[in-house]
């Protein structure tokens, strides 16, 4: 489901335990962020903890990041659209029988069902930890090749890193959305992230929504931290 309006700023509220997600939530506003909930609060609080997300007005961005049978997968996701979330995801390199049928079961949520994107390479790996599970191509090659996949199932977008963006905006068109975590302003620890970017730069070469966890939730004032990349951003 789609706000009218649509910030571009996804904070990734990647916390032990539902109150510290939930002290950050209430100083948020839902008109100039959405949430991402991940695997470690989802797996704490559930999915009890999204729907008190979704009243306080948030759409949130369940990134469970599923990767499994196409049955599963496909039952996975319309959990997830059962419970109203804005967009969900599943890994691409779960390939092209298992998107179609997470695509496929979605359509029968009508104008109620959530975008459906694919992760393509985590932004943490570089060119050597894809070497290491057998993939001698660079990460922009791997995520050209997956993003081609993922739209030819049909989905709405792909997860990618920055970085990649110019050349996925030019081989899989505007309405592809991408969907980028590795966001780091100047200042900011790179963490276990490789391929990074700052915010606006992020949003010069196409990203379309920017997922943003650390740099806000580890900050000494996050809602100051999230403060300035919304002012540092608003009007690209
Ligand atoms: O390729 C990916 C896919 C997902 N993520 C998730 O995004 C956030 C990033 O958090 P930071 O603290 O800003 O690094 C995190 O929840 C990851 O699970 C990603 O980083 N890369």
């Amino acid at each position: 489901m789609q706000s009218s309006i649509d910030p571009k700023i996804i904070v990734a509220l990647d916390f032990p335990s539902q109150d510290p997600a939930l002290a950050l939530v209430d100083r948020l506003d839902p008109s100039k962020c959405r949430l991402k909930v991940g695997k470690e609060l989802f797996t704490r609080s559930g999915p009890q903890l999204v729907q008190t997300l979704q009243r306080k007005g948030f759409d949130v961005f369940l990134d469970l990041k599923f990767h499994d049978i196409p049955n599963t997968t496909s039952a996975a996701v319309a959990a997830a659209a059962d419970l109203g979330v804005w967009m969900v995801n599943v890994h691409a390199s779960g390939g092209e029988k298992m998107m179609v049928a997470c695509r496929e079961r979605l359509e029968t949520f009508g104008a109620e069902k959530p975008l459906l994107i694919a992760v393509t390479v985590l932004t943490s790996m570089g060119a050597e930890d894809l070497a290491g599970i057998g993939i001698t191509d660079s990460p922009e090659i791997q995520v050209s090749r997956l993003a081609t996949l993922t739209r030819n199932c049909g989905l709405d977008g792909v997860v990618c890193s920055a970085q990649e963006a110019p050349k996925l905006k030019a081989e899989q068109g505007a309405d592809f959305k991408l969907v980028t975590p590795g966001i780091r302003p100047l200042t900011a620890d790179k963490g276990d992230q490789q391929r990074i970017m700052t915010p606006t730069d992020a949003l010069k070469a196409g990203s379309d929504y920017l997922v943003i966890g650390r740099p806000i939730t580890q900050a000494p004032d996050p809602l100051a931290a999230l403060e300035d990349i919304h002012s540092e951003v608003m009007g690209l």
